[in-house]
């Protein structure tokens, strides 16, 4: 993830609005590229998972990085964990090398491959996700689906989860602080499904406002607040457009499952009254296949973000070597040109006289 960096030296001059609380699936549609699904799994499926994630978490770390000259650690837990048929999506390397992406370029063990209730809940929420797309605008650099698929309905299959981020937020203080989600795997205008289970927490959303905007409105803060076995799918532009955290709380709301936990899992090491536990499904592209990101002057693979001051539909690659360098990269920086780098098929064709 990129976290909110130091800010620049545009003044915002209009004053901020008071935050806004989405609290119901209309308002979250209305303001912001989001969808909220109140209660998407079936309960007891959703108990199970959140104890199976409860257990999983006793081995999960905290991601770390360099932060300018200091090294800074998440405020919370997190893993990754790949679909178990890598099939068409990438081999063992391939998963490697997005691993690493992915922990900022730390190397890490291999990633544990989706538990069974995870998997049985991603295929529901897969075909929620492809319904709600069918019913949304599609911009120009969306994945436009796998031109070699055959099988029936494959047409109709916009997006599918071949890997996932979980984290685990125990008690009211762990966090993640504002960010946009990376896109160096994911690609322009991806789609995130984010499942929540445990205890409420608000998820917190900002505009980042265009610079030739910025005299003229400010960027309003939403907060929608994420119970147990809500889905929030973050569609395409939410990571062009909004930065997103989960914030720290005075007071958390006791979670009560509905289910016990199964007799054969062990004791758990958190308090699942006060724990929540967020899975992120998302899909991997193809046609950004880590042998295809460029590399730096450091030899490490590029980060892809989207220019989200200019909104000029423009993306750069950028080294972030410097995660791991102790605060020190090279530098490099290229604007991404999808036509030279191969990439696609894309949702919407474009004319490439036009663009
Ligand atoms: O916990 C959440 O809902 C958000 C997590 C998140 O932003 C991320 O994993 O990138
Ligand atoms: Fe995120």
């Amino acid at each position: 993830m990129d976290v909110l960096r130091a800010p620049e030296s545009i003044k915002q001059s209009v004053p901020r609005p008071p935050p806004l609380t989405l609290a119901n699936a209309s308002m979250v549609a209305l303001y912001t590229p989001c969808t909220l699904h109140q209660s998407i799994l079936p309960p007891e499926l959703a108990c199970n998972l959140f104890y199976t994630m409860l257990d999983e978490a006793r081995h999960w770390s905290r991601n770390k990085w360099w932060l300018f000259d200091r090294l800074v650690e998440s405020p919370h837990r997190s893993a990754f964990y790949t679909r178990s048929a890598h099939g068409k999506d990438g081999d063992d390397e391939a998963w490697r090398k997005i691993t690493k992406a992915w922990y900022n370029g730390r190397d890490m063990d291999p990633p544990g491959v989706f538990p069974s209730a995870m998997e049985e809940a991603c295929k529901i929420i897969e075909t929620v996700v492809n319904a709600e797309i069918r019913k949304r605008q599609r911009y120009p650099l969306e994945w436009g689906g796998d031109p070699s698929a055959t099988e029936p309905g494959a047409k109709d299959v916009f997006w599918r989860a071949n890997f996932a981020a979980s984290n685990c937020y125990d008690g009211a203080k762990e966090t993640v602080g504002f960010h946009s989600d990376r896109l160096t795997s994911l690609g322009p205008y991806p789609t995130i499904a984010s499942l929540s289970l445990g205890t409420p927490r608000t998820f917190r959303l900002r505009e980042v406002i265009p610079i030739d905007q910025i005299d003229k409105r400010a960027a309003q803060t939403y907060n929608i607040p994420l119970p147990h076995n809500s889905l929030l799918i973050m569609h395409a532009s939410m990571q062009e457009r909004f930065k997103h955290s989960i914030p720290p709380q005075s007071a958390l709301d006791r979670f009560r499952p509905a289910f016990p936990p199964h007799p054969s899992l062990p004791a758990l090491s958190f308090d699942p009254a006060t724990c929540r536990i967020n899975i992120t499904f998302r899909f991997y592209r193809p046609d950004f296949h880590p042998d295809t990101i460029p590399r730096c002057k450091c030899g490490e693979m590029t980060t892809l973000r989207p220019d989200m001051k200019q909104r000029e539909f423009r993306y750069w690659w950028t080294c972030t070597a410097g995660d791991q360098n102790e605060g020190k990269g090279c530098g490099f920086w290229k604007v991404m040109d999808v036509r030279a780098e191969g990439r696609g098929p894309f949702a919407v064709v474009t004319d490439p006289n036009n663009s």
